[in-house]
């Protein structure tokens, strides 16, 4: 690890992931611990393309930079999430609270399954915007199967079912974009507190500090490592794990010296796919702590309460 205190998220070295057998395990079993205790890790030398990186918040800044009534092409509506998104809106969406007050301006879009449905709500302003972010999506999904690898791997699973849990057929990215506010402005802006329901979670940081991770009841800033990107476990993979790997609740807040761009890619189940308990650990002494759902209705069970904390974890649990 590199740079290691108590109180800061683990970063990793990914580069021991592509050496021999003890540099991998090295990897592994600093990702598994990283997992199971603060459910946040940043890596370094995930092999990335940094000029797609800086392509694409680039193409993502300039899609916020336009004015208003150009990004209102793509704003949600009731029964879709999918598209721009702004406090203005609030409750626009007919999903209860699901845009708060205040909520930090972004855009929610589908990458996986790359088909016309989820084509839909990208904007055609800039013109290279779906493109570049196809192009990345593409990347990262790799780097999502390599980090999932590693989680099955050390629970224990044979490489049978690691390969058929690490193929990322659901993909979906939301870009946060937070404007420089100054100590003086009102408060606002903000991704409020919650964890990702999905699988994994790769955020691309800008290298500039806003995110905050829960630990042991008070939150700790992540400073972001130059070029690095930040992983968390998701509540899908805190559920099939059982409860071994766990789904922090985080939260976004502007800078005070910078504008911020974050681009957080969530790999999940499918949403017709089932998740629960994953079979091969459960025993005697490790009975299932999650009740099984199509992924479908925990997302809409989520998106109901809205982001809140671990509100959507909690209604699954059964211990
Ligand atoms: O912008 C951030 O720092 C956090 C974003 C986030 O947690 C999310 O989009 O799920
Ligand atoms: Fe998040």
């Amino acid at each position: 690890m590199v740079n290691q205190m108590e109180d800061e998220v683990p970063v990793i070295d990914f580069a021991g992931l592509e050496g021999d057998q003890e540099q991998r395990k090295s990897v592994s079993r600093q990702v598994a611990e990283a997992c199971q205790t603060w459910g946040f890790f940043q890596i370094v030398n995930h092999g990335t393309n940094p000029e797609l990186m800086k392509r694409s918040k680039q193409v993502s800044k300039e899609f916020f930079y336009l004015p208003e009534q150009e990004k209102m092409k793509i704003k949600v509506g009731p029964g879709n999430i999918r598209g721009w998104n702004h406090s203005k809106l609030t409750g626009a969406t007919g999903d209860n609270e699901l845009v708060k007050p205040d909520t930090v301006e972004h855009i929610f879009l589908a990458q996986f399954p790359d088909d016309e449905e989820n084509a839909k709500g990208y904007p055609l302003n800039p013109p290279s915007y779906r493109a570049t972010i196809l192009e990345y999506a593409g990347e990262i999904r790799t780097l999502h199967s390599k980090i999932l690898s590693v989680m099955w791997e050390m629970l224990g699973l044979s490489a049978e079912q690691v390969e058929k849990l690490i193929s990322v057929e659901h993909m979906t990215m939301r870009t946060n974009f937070y404007p420089l506010r100054k100590e003086s402005d009102p408060p606002g802006g903000v991704c409020h507190p919650h964890s990702d329901p999905g699988g994994i979670t790769i955020l691309l940081a800008d290298d500039v500090s806003g995110l905050q991770v829960k630990k042991d009841g008070r939150w700790v800033q992540v400073d972001p490592v130059p070029g690095a990107f930040i992983v968390n476990v998701g509540d899908s993979a805190e559920i099939m794990s059982n409860g071994t790997y766990k789904s922090v609740e985080h939260r976004g807040m502007p800078n005070q010296t910078q504008e911020r761009l974050t681009i957080a890619s969530f790999s999940g189940p499918m949403l017709e796919d089932e998740v629960g308990p994953l079979d091969e650990i459960l025993s005697e002494r490790n009975p299932p702590r999650y009740r099984r759902d199509i992924f479908r209705n925990y997302i809409r069970s989520f998106h109901m309460r809205g982001l809140d904390g671990k509100n959507g974890l909690d209604a699954y649990k059964l211990l």
